[in-house]
């Protein structure tokens, strides 16, 4: 079994055990009365470079990473070091991250928070929702096509954004299929867990002007920065980079100076 299938499997089985405890559509109607969602689209289109910091315990690449005791403090050190929007990890079995981290940072911070996990289920689109997220993550190789339009719409129908993540050209003309204006190309080979940051440089000049492109995984510094800026990168999502560096604070801040520099090549839009 691959390691995606693998996630996928525990993923199911949470999600089932979650909605035996508070049904699709209580939580439907809990979500409705939610804060409406911050525009991350408009957050994430500012000048420069963005750069999205990752609130990672651990990875299937890298084991742990960091002992994170209050993931609220590590994002608001994000925030004032001036990233555009915050990706909390909410799997559990394999990032050990959780809905209590993401309602921990929630609690702390004001720029849009990304909801990093694998959805599958219209039930994880609106328990994003109740739990204040302004982006969700769709993974295209998690999903058959129809799935993933099914829920790019219910994540777009409830005000929030979602950010379509592709691995190879071929997932990249899917989600232009399925209506995405925000794409990530992750550099993290699925499969092998590698990360090779030439894959973003491969595949961004494929997508339309118009849609926003994020390079995520293996930013680790202002250099690789600059070289995702110099192939396309709209901002940066950064995850291990940012929790190993001893100061995240300050790791943070190196990236959005990189990212406003006048010497950072600028988004193409
Ligand atoms: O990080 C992993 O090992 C991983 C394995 C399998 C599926 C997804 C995985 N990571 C999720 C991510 O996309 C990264 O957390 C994110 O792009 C940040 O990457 P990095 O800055 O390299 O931690």
């Amino acid at each position: 079994m691959s390691v995606l299938d693998s996630i996928l499997e525990g993923v199911r089985a949470d999600v089932a055990s979650r909605e035996a405890q508070l049904p699709f559509d209580e939580l439907k109607q809990k979500a409705a009365k939610a804060a409406p969602p911050r525009d991350a689209l408009a957050a994430l289109k500012a000048p420069g470079i963005g750069v999205i910091a990752e609130v990672k315990r651990r990875s299937p690449s890298a084991g742990d990473l960091a002992a994170i005791d209050d993931p609220g403090e590590l994002a608001r050190a994000y925030a004032e070091g001036g990233a555009r929007a915050i990706s909390v990890l909410t799997e559990q079995r394999r990032f050990g991250g959780s809905l209590a981290d993401f309602d921990a940072v929630r609690a702390v911070v004001d720029v849009p928070l990304l909801r990093k996990d694998f959805v599958v289920s219209p039930y994880q689109v609106h328990e994003a929702r109740l739990h204040g997220a302004d982006l969700v993550l769709l993974i295209v190789a998690a999903l058959e096509q129809n799935v993933l339009v099914s829920l790019l719409d219910r994540v777009e129908s409830l005000g929030m954004t979602a950010l379509v993540e592709v691995h190879t050209a071929e997932e990249a003309d899917r989600a232009l299929e399925a209506g995405a204006s925000v794409i990530g190309i992750n550099a993290r080979n699925l499969h092998t867990l590698e990360v090779d940051r030439e894959v973003f440089g491969r595949i961004a000049p494929g997508l339309p002007i118009e849609v926003l492109k994020i390079a995520e995984s293996g930013v680790r510094g202002p250099a690789d920065l600059m070289a995702y800026a110099g192939a396309g990168a709209d901002a940066v999502l950064v995850g291990e980079g940012l929790v190993t560096s001893g100061d995240p604070r300050s790791a943070v801040t190196q990236l959005v100076t990189a990212g406003s520099h006048p010497a950072c090549p600028r988004p193409s839009r």
